[in-house]
């Protein structure tokens, strides 16, 4: 704290303000920090960090805030990384001047003013509307974010919607949900014949369903929790990063993902733990434990293209990606990436295999799990998947591939029975006596490749 205010001559604006009755000096600079000195103390808040908006109050302006809240504290139900900490000022002079000036600067920095807001309330805990009206919505308002709210009322509804709207309209789309809309809004995107435009409309993440592994992924890397307040505020302040898209492919039916796939133990517990809904994210632990004690293998084949450091791993592949069928005149959304892999160096591992589990991002839910040969070191595993320690277990290969070919098979002890799988928390194939297998699957339980193309979708997220 200092005891003098330099009025510097590219400060935006500066003047005499009353603060909870007291004068003040209040400058906001040209790096964007709004500094006031009252009392001989100097206080500061951040236009880019920390500043939602502002509202005028009669002779008032209300800047309203949050700011990074100290370790330890609680602020009841809705747990979150930020705290509301308003400026509230009364300009002797000028009132109009210090409003043009705030907006001029929230302007300038190129936060989303629009957005599309899908909110599913069948996710998870089936809280998302609630989410959205206590924790979502006030921190938009702040913000003056103009909101198209659209509550998903069926399956692949929100696809449906962002396959048609006018990308033109919106800053952006925000999913409160589980990573099943953000998948959905993702295909719907790349299935639009402007699918190059409308994949540079970024989107945002509230988690509030069972699997919010994009989210958790996002905020986990800067320390954030993984929270509505959080979430929210990282839309708002408007930054984006570009998240790799990989399209699975069985001839010309694809899908296109931005979490992982997943087939054998770790798919068996994403879908067939379905059935314990109600329990929310619990119901992901309490079905590993039951499948890791009654464990199942498969009997398949991965072929795949190692990323350089990798090369080890498997043996000369006998056969590689398979070619792609012509794609139609008809077919106007993005198909895939270009590259050619049929002549590179191809390698393979043949089961029996417990689970294969592909991943574009560090989480794969709020709580993650993965798994290798034995119970008891599938057991021990769990306890590790936390921290991420359970990729140097030896009973783990984990490498990292460019391209892959998934070949899946019957389980082994029960050939007439297959497995499921699994991408970022659909089925995409449902294979003989499996849970649910009279239910269509977009894919059959056949070959399949992954492909990747780096960078292809745009996310809101914080900054790093
Ligand atoms: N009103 C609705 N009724 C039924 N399903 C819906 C509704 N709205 C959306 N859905 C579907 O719910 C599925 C799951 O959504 P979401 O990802 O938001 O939640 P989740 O809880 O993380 O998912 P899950 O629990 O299935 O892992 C999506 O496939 C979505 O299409």
């Amino acid at each position: 704290m200092e005891n003098d205010q330099m009025i510097s001559p590219t400060d935006i604006i500066t003047g005499i303000v009353y603060i909870d009755g007291e004068l003040a000096m209040l400058t906001l600079t040209a790096d964007g920090e709004l500094r006031s000195t009252e009392n001989g103390l100097r206080h500061s808040l951040s236009m880019k960090k920390d500043v939602l908006g502002f509202v005028v109050q009669g002779k008032r302006i209300r800047v309203k805030a949050v700011v990074e809240k100290d370790e330890g504290i609680c602020c009841g139900r809705f747990s979150g990384d930020f705290v509301r900490k308003d400026l509230v000022f009364e300009p002797l002079i000028d009132q109009n001047g210090w409003c043009d000036s705030l907006r001029q600067y929230l302007d300038s920095l190129g936060r989303p003013k629009r957005l599309l807001v899908f909110v599913n309330p069948f996710g998870g805990k089936k809280s998302a509307r609630e989410i959205f009206d206590k924790e979502v919505k006030p921190l938009f308002d702040d913000a003056d974010v103009q909101l198209e709210i659209q509550e998903t009322k069926y399956q692949l509804h929100a696809k449906e919607i962002v396959k048609s709207i006018d990308v033109s309209n919106y800053d952006g789309i925000v999913c409160v949900s589980g990573d099943g809309v953000l998948v959905e809004v993702v295909n719907g995107l790349l299935e639009r014949a402007d699918w190059r435009t409308a994949l540079k409309l970024p989107i945002g993440m509230v988690p509030a369903g069972t699997g919010n592994g994009m989210i958790k992924s996002l905020l986990d890397t800067v320390g954030l929790q993984c929270c509505a307040n959080s979430a929210t505020i990282s839309i708002i302040r408007g930054h984006k990063r570009s998240v790799d898209v990989a399209t699975i492919a069985q001839g010309n039916t694809k899908f296109f993902s931005v979490l992982m796939l997943a087939w054998g133990l770790i798919a068996d517990i994403d879908i067939e733990s379905e059935k314990f809904r109600w329990m929310g994210s619990a119901r992901i632990d309490f079905y590993a434990l039951q499948r890791i004690l009654c464990l199942r293998q498969y009997n398949g084949r991965i072929i795949f293209l190692p990323a350089p450091g990798f090369e080890s791993y498997g043996q000369p592949a006998s056969c590689s990606l398979y070619k792609e069928p012509t794609v139609s005149d008809k077919a106007l959304g993005y198909q895939g990436p270009d590259t050619k892999f049929e002549d590179l160096e191809w390698k393979e591992i043949n089961g029996p295999f417990v689970t294969i589990w592909l991943h574009n991002v560090p989480w794969g839910a709020e709580n993650t799990l993965t798994a290798p040969a034995a119970k008891l070191v599938l057991l021990s595993l769990m306890r590790q998947l936390s921290s991420g320690t359970h990729v140097e277990s030896p009973y783990i290969a984990y490498l990292k591939v460019k391209a892959f070919v998934l070949e899946p098979g019957a389980l082994i002890d029960e050939p007439g029975k297959e497995g499921i799988i699994d991408s970022d928390g659909e089925v995409l194939a449902r294979g003989k006596r499996t849970y649910n297998c009279d239910k269509k699957a977009l894919m059959s339980y056949d070959k399949l490749q992954i492909t990747v193309d780096q960078g292809l979708a745009t996310l809101f997220s914080p900054e790093y």
